[in-house]
């Protein structure tokens, strides 16, 4: 059906009325033409993931327990479940930055892992649309090697060739900062503290760009300066077209680099909007 056209002249002529309901309407067509031009990256659906602790029934650490083990000799079957993310849902698209927040052990940590695919879902789905890479502070590398091949060795591993990596490899060492304080890009990474370790590791994974880029936790663990740069890329990482989900308990963080933020509690959804709205009613102590 063809849409009806108003002139400014003829918006002119209507009532107050007749112009707000048309206000209205084009509102809410601006919205759903706005959802459908939106590429969506990473679908989250109902999604419930639960641990599987092995061997920890209760009192298997008692002396009576012990003992009517070794009598029985029966191992302990029993399993406890932990059940970290309850039936979360929602869309991120591209372009979008994304915080993740919630108090200690709400489940943010294993939801920014499940979408990387590292952790399966005992419900529900992830759909994502392109490569996920998790950047979390204990990103593997090396420690007996210098910084220099766990750059090398990173980069090659995030599918760069060999000429990207030579090309690449003087601006990730400057951009980590590793070398401020002396050649420590020479010395292995079990000599670094865990600041320089964590900023090493977000500087090789900030080099590619990714489809979708999932950080926890990695900014607070850099000073100030380190903050400031590593925000400055990924907003740079957002305009080359991808999606960053973002895991911090520094809301100011979350608040320069985000611009919506999902909020859970016991693995639940609290809220999902614009990061000043869900943001502001967490530190208020308030629940929508
Ligand atoms: N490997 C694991 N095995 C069993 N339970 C786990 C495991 N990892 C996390 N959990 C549990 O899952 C729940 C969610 O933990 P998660 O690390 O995802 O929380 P978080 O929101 O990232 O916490 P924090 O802010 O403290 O980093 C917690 O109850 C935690 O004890």
């Amino acid at each position: 059906m063809a849409d009806t056209v108003i002139t400014t002249e003829q918006e002119a002529e209507l009532t107050g009325e007749e112009r707000a309901a048309l206000r209205r309407e084009r509102d809410a067509k601006a919205v759903a033409a706005a959802k459908e031009t939106r590429t969506p990256t990473v679908v989250v659906d109902d999604v419930h993931i639960v641990y599987k602790v092995h061997g920890a029934s209760a009192g298997k650490g008692s002396a009576t327990s012990a003992l009517s083990r070794l009598i029985s000799r029966k191992r302990s079957p029993a399993i406890t479940e932990v059940h970290a993310v309850r039936g979360v849902s929602f869309t991120a698209y591209k372009g979008e930055a994304v915080g993740l927040i919630g108090s200690n052990g709400s489940g943010k940590s294993t939801l920014l892992s499940a979408i990387a695919g590292l952790l399966p879902t005992e419900k529900g789905g992830i759909y994502t649309n392109g490569q996920p890479s998790l950047l979390g502070v204990n990103a593997a590398l090396m420690d007996d090697l210098t910084g220099e091949r766990n750059v090398v060795l990173g980069c090659l591993a995030m599918g760069m060739s060999p000429e990207q990596v030579k090309a690449r490899y003087q601006s990730i060492v400057d951009f980590s900062g590793i070398n401020e304080k002396g050649e420590f890009i020479n010395l292995p990474m079990r000599t670094y503290s865990s600041g320089m370790a964590a900023r090493l590791r977000f500087s090789i994974a900030a080099a590619k760009t990714h489809d979708v880029l999932l950080i926890d936790e990695a900014l607070s663990t850099g000073d100030q300066a380190f903050q400031r740069r590593s925000e400055a890329r990924i907003r740079e990482l957002r305009k080359e077209a991808g999606t960053v989900f973002l895991v911090s308990h520094n809301n100011n963080a979350i608040r320069d680099t985000c611009e919506r933020t999902v909020w859970i509690e016991t693995g639940k959804l609290i809220m999902d909007g614009p990061t000043e709205e869900v943001v502001g009613m967490y530190e208020r102590g308030e629940r929508p």
